[in-house]
């Protein structure tokens, strides 16, 4: 774990449409950006990753710079996220796995029980060293554009871990979590400290706002979320707010019944799926003390929404922004990431429309 001071190469981005929303404040337009908007939806992309296995490109910067670039040009977005994955920290650390396309992430060796745990090997900022190359060259091409560094949080990357990849019902990683927690709580530790490592590179190299993806936390219950993971996500915030102040998103899917709970882990912005409108989303984020400010909000446009006609595109989007007024800040989002087949044309209507539509509110 590197100690080093934060070296404060951020950009001054104060009114950024991204940062100001962030914050609670009042943006010049609602910001928007896309989950898994460099990636498969893009011509471009598929073109400029042809012969390149996905980790080998995560940890080649100018492909990482050029990937990242490309919605950014394409769509015109508030915010880049750096192309990277959420394994990749476990992958650089010397886990192995690998990332089989139309599968997912694939672990050689599932993690069964204490001595796999302590087999792990935590991450060396040295091992992510080509991340943050590509965050320099980023911040230097993005101009007024944020940057988004990301990570997955210790739930989601420790299902990836002990099921061996993708899995529905998570029954080895429910199974290790109520058997035998003395081994759940060490493996989430040392997945907290990788996480916050790989976060401490990207936000020392320059990102304007970091991600913590917990995609998989809607599989538990919210006892089982409070006991075996809420602790691990909140080191997580906790250590990102000592290292740097710039804003902190939360999202998960299926977490509808968990809002509150992840808000208590700190973040900054709370990421809502489709299912929960926003308005809602508020009200249970929102329990909060009295006068406390109202919770920032992300989402939630359900991506399959997109290949629905732009009739339907268009009133569901005049719809969630309409919600997201009620939150003390709104940044457009869709619930999930973009799905591969998307027409691209559709999302760049999408940016314009939420620009058209909320200027100088
Ligand atoms: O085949 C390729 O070209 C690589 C596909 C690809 C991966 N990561 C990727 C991309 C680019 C893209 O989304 O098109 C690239 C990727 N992975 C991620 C992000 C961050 C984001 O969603 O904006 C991004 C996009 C970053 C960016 O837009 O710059 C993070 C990620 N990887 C993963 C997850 C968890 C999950 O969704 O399972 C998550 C959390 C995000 C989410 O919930 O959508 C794990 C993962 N990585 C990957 C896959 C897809 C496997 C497949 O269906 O081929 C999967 C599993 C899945 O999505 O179901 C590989």
């Amino acid at each position: 774990m590197t100690n080093s001071a934060p070296v404060s190469t951020r950009r001054d981005l104060a009114d950024a449409p991204l940062l100001v929303a962030a914050r609670g404040g009042k943006p010049r337009h609602t910001p928007v950006w896309f989950m898994r908007q460099a990636g498969r939806s893009l011509p471009e992309y598929r073109q400029v990753r042809e012969g390149t296995p996905m980790l080998q490109a995560c940890l080649t910067p100018e492909l990482v710079s050029e990937i990242t670039m490309q919605p950014v040009r394409r769509h015109g977005v508030d915010a880049a996220i750096l192309f990277s994955d959420i394994v990749l920290p476990l992958y650089a650390a010397g886990v192995g796995l690998d990332i089989v396309a139309g599968t997912g992430p694939v672990v050689s060796n599932p993690i069964s029980g204490p001595s796999d745990v302590e087999a792990l090997p935590s991450l060396d900022a040295e091992q992510v060293a080509p991340v943050a190359e590509a965050v320099g060259l980023l911040v230097k091409e993005l101009g007024s554009t944020p940057l988004i560094g990301f990570a997955g949080a210790p739930f989601t990357l420790a299902s990836y871990l002990v099921e061996g990849g993708p899995s529905r019902n998570h029954e080895r990683t429910k199974a290790l979590m109520h058997s035998d927690p003395k081994t759940w709580h060490a493996l989430l530790e040392k997945l907290a400290d990788t996480t916050l490592e790989f976060l401490r590179v990207q936000l020392n190299a320059g990102v304007d706002a970091i991600q913590l993806f917990d995609s998989w936390a809607g599989a538990l219950s919210l006892r089982d979320y409070r006991e075996f993971v809420l602790p691990h996500s909140r080191r997580i915030f906790e250590g990102v707010a000592e290292i740097s102040d710039v804003p902190r998103i939360h999202f998960g899917v299926g977490t509808g019944e968990l809002l509150g709970a992840m808000r208590n882990a700190g973040p900054d912005v709370v990421g809502v799926d489709w299912r929960v409108p926003l308005d809602t989303a508020v009200a249970r984020l929102g329990a909060a003390e009295p006068g406390a400010a109202k919770p920032v909000v992300q989402g939630n446009l359900d991506p399959a929404v997109l290949f629905a006609g732009w009739d339907a595109v268009e009133r569901e989007v005049h719809r969630i922004l309409e919600e997201g007024r009620e939150a003390g800040g709104h940044i457009f989002n869709l619930g999930h990431g973009v799905l591969p087949t998307t027409d691209p044309e559709i999302l760049t209507r999408v940016v314009e429309l939420v620009h058209t539509a909320t200027a100088q509110r």
